[in-house]
């Protein structure tokens, strides 16, 4: 067991001046802070007058202050109160009692000094032996560790330099001395068992005590009062026994043999007080100078305080001094005192009682231990396998982290579904309301399409209702969705700030691609339904300018149209596109106001204001072009109101149509093919049935004229007549003009003219123009052909 070296804690209280001292004195002791007091300061009223003169130097006959400086443990000014003192000072040491270490607290000082009222107190004031038994009872309750404790108590005086019992008022009492130390002949100790019990002994023993008034102390105690609290701990485990002594002194006042005032039983006391005193004053000094001999056995009360001051013990010493300077040379020795036993050491060690068991039981605490061993090792091994479990503990929780990315993905993925499905929706809607519009337009313009235009404009309902309806709901599902990418936004910092960012990176990413190739999915299922719509609405159209507007001629025209390639057309691929330029084909080339709408706005009824959808959805429709509904091919925008290949253009009301094919298509694969498609178109129409009849050579004739290369208006109109000519000469050469070159009355090529009998010479007036030469069908020769 290891020894503990420690000094001797010393603590000064200062009381405060009573009633007399209160009077024509002054103060000698200043507590300069918790550690620290200046002893004999200088007097504030220091000043010398002489003569009624104030003098530059003090008053030689004046004795001069000392003014030290002294450091303590602890000062304690004349405010604090004992509980206090005890909790600072006094509390520690109980726990070193239960520690097993032995204690002793002792209240040094002169007579009046204040160390009853610090050791027993008052009525009103609990002192330090109350407060400490207290504090230890509530300890012993406290403890868990298997101890038994059993207390027992005694309280003793040396009066006169003799010892007595005071609970129960025997003696005088021998000191022995054996290898354990001082000990009391025929003392024994009275059990106790609660606090209250305590006290009471305490009172009892108080009030045997020697007392007698003093000059200073009406109520002096004349002995040395040692209370002692024997603990005995026992280990309920092993039997071993532990005994640490509790001690608490009270010592006499030193007094002067003039406080007597002769009296000679005092004048005894006194001498007797003052012998012990300077025993222990002598034992104080020697062992502070390290001395190998301490005179212990000068005095009854150095002999049992031995263990306290030089022993095993942690010892407390309380120097009580008056602030006032009517005991100025007893405060001034009590404070040297003091100061000197600050350097007094103690060693203390645990006592432990070792108790005389048989060699049995040790062999079975020996087995004891030993399974207790083998317990701690499997203990032990476990904690192991726990431990390397951790790591699938943090698998774990990656996995939760990635359970957590996933559930906010699908979840983010289903409502942007949702929105962008609302949203198409209320598109097509919008577009079906301006379309709602045109065909009311159409219904206006032409009377005759009636039937058609009302079917349709009936079959849309109340378009505006079912849009706010949707767009209502689109409200509604855009701030979940809002909610949702901000829940998303929140895991992300969580994922960057946990310990499994770099795993968890990735699995973001994935998600984010995942949502990415999910925004471009719907976008293309988005503009198949839009191109359905607007199929039904060409078709729509078509069908009421069909029986609306055109002639008998236009309609057969454009049924030729129809049957040879629109159909075909609508049937392809990339019929969206194919048919929106259609559809400009026919209506938006140029104003048409006979339509009641100009292409332009036509184009626009896709109108729709997209928003400001997260994720990139806004990519979905390109903001800058304000919603305006484009087709698009391989992204790349086409611009729908230059698209324009062939036009209508009415001529006259009485039936003669003119085809012209535009300048617009030259450059890439797509747009040569609508070229050609624009070629065949009028290719057919020059070779319909109604303007010549050379069905069994118009396979061939096709062939040739798709063969052509050139596909200028003016190199076309030269194919095209040149074949002709090449054909009705096949058939009857000399009814063909070999001589085309007479322009027709418009400048461009006029399968009017070609169709209506006007005579030949008119057409032959005209003279060659630049664009190529006319071409004259001879009815009857195509007649004959047919025979
Ligand atoms: N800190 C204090 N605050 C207030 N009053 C105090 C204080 N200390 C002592 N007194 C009072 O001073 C008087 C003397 O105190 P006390 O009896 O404790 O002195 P003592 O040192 O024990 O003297 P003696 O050695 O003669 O027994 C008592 O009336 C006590 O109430």
């Amino acid at each position: 067991m290891a020894n503990e070296q420690k000094n001797i804690k010393v603590v000064v209280r200062v009381r405060p001046c009573n009633q007399k001292e209160e009077l024509n004195t002054r103060s000698v002791v200043e507590v300069i802070d918790r550690t620290t007091l200046l002893f004999d300061p200088d007097e504030e009223d220091d000043e010398f007058f002489f003569r009624g003169v104030k003098q530059k130097f003090r008053d030689v006959t004046k004795r001069v202050n000392k003014k030290m400086s002294m450091e303590f443990d602890r000062v304690f000014d004349a405010n604090a109160a004992n509980k206090e003192i005890f909790e600072e000072c006094v509390a520690p040491l109980v726990d070193s009692v239960l520690n097993g270490y032995n204690c002793s607290i002792f209240a040094y000082g002169a007579t009046g000094a204040g160390k009853t009222f610090t050791m027993l107190g008052n009525r009103r004031c609990a002192g330090l032996m109350s407060l400490t038994m207290s504090h230890l009872f509530n300890k012993i309750e406290e403890q868990t560790n298997g101890y038994r404790f059993d207390l027992g108590v005694s309280y003793l005086e040396i009066y006169n330099e003799q010892v007595m019992n005071l609970l129960t008022k025997t003696g005088p009492l021998k000191l022995r001395e054996d290898a354990k130390g001082v000990i009391v002949s025929g003392l024994s100790l009275t059990p106790i068992y609660s606090v209250e019990e305590l006290l009471k002994l305490l009172t009892l023993g108080n009030s045997n005590r020697t007392q007698h008034p003093t000059d200073i102390n009406a109520e002096s105690s004349r002995s040395h009062a040692v209370f002692q609290v024997h603990v005995r701990m026992t280990d309920s485990k092993t039997g071993s026994k532990r005994i640490v002594k509790l001690s608490m002194i009270d010592l006499a006042g030193s007094e002067r043999a003039a406080s007597t005032k002769g009296v000679k039983s005092r004048f005894k006391e006194g001498a007797s007080i003052n012998k012990s005193l300077l025993a222990l004053g002598n034992c104080i000094n020697k062992l502070s100078d390290g001395s190998k001999h301490i005179p212990y056995r000068d005095s009854n009360l150095t002999r049992i305080l031995k263990d306290s001051l030089g022993g095993n013990c942690q010892t407390l010493m309380v120097a009580n001094v008056s602030m006032s300077s009517l005991p100025y040379e007893d405060t001034y020795n009590t404070l040297k005192y003091a100061g000197r036993a600050k350097r007094i050491r103690t060693t203390s060690r645990q006592n432990v009682l070792k108790s005389n068991l048989p060699k049995e039981f040790y062999i079975k605490k020996l087995n004891e231990l030993i399974e207790e061993n083998d317990r701690l090792k499997r203990a032990n091994t476990d904690l192991e396998h726990q431990t390397s479990k951790c790591n699938t503990f943090a698998a774990t929780e990656c996995n939760d982290w990635c359970y957590r990315i996933n559930a906010s993905f699908s979840e983010i993925l289903k409502t942007q579904k949702t929105l962008i499905a609302l949203q198409n929706q209320t598109k097509i809607l919008t577009w079906r309301k301006s379309l709602k519009a045109i065909v009311s337009g159409l219904f206006e313009t032409f009377p005759t399409a009636q039937r058609e235009s009302l079917a349709y404009i009936s079959s849309c309902g109340d378009l505006d209702k079912e849009i706010n309806k949707l767009m209502d709901k689109t409200k509604c599902v855009r701030e979940e969705f809002k909610n949702l990418y901000k829940g998303w936004q929140e895991m992300q910092d969580d994922v960057q700030t946990s310990q499994y960012a770099n795993t968890l990176q990735p699995c973001l990413k994935n998600q984010f691609i995942c949502l990415h190739y999910a925004q471009q999915l719907l976008r293309s299922e988005h503009l198949i339904s839009t191109h359905t719509e607007l199929l039904k609405v060409i078709d729509l159209s078509y069908k009421v300018i069909k029986d609306a507007y055109l002639t008998k001629d236009q309609r057969y025209h454009i049924e030729a149209l129809q049957q040879h390639f629109y159909v075909d057309l609508l049937k392809t691929e990339d019929s969206g596109q194919n048919n929106f330029d259609l559809m400009l084909t026919m209506f938006g080339n140029q104003n048409n106001d006979a339509f009641g709408c100009e292409g332009e706005k036509f184009v626009q009824i896709g109108e729709f204001a997209v928003g400001d959808e997260l994720f990139d959805l806004d990519r979905l429709e390109d903001k800058t072009s304000a919603g305006n509904y484009s087709a698009e091919t391989n992204g790349e925008k086409t611009n729908l109101h230059k698209t324009k290949l062939l036009s209508v253009q009415e001529d006259n009301v009485g039936g003669n149509s003119t085809f012209l094919v535009s300048p617009a298509s030259t450059g890439s694969h797509w747009e040569k093919s609508k070229a050609l498609k624009c070629k065949s178109n009028l290719v057919t129409c020059v070779l319909s049935k109604e303007l010549v009849d050379i069905s069994k050579n118009n396979k061939k004739l096709n062939n040739v004229l798709l063969r052509s290369k050139q596909f200028t208006h003016r190199n076309l109109m030269q194919t095209v007549a040149t074949g002709l000519q090449k054909e009705n000469r096949k058939i009857v050469p000399n009814r063909v003009l070999k001589n085309a070159g007479s322009r027709g009355p418009r400048d461009r090529f006029s399968c009017a003219s070609l169709g209506s009998r006007q005579p030949m010479r008119a057409l032959n007036n005209n003279p060659d123009g630049p664009d190529g030469p006319p071409v004259r069908f001879n009815r009857a020769t195509s007649l004959r052909s047919k025979k």
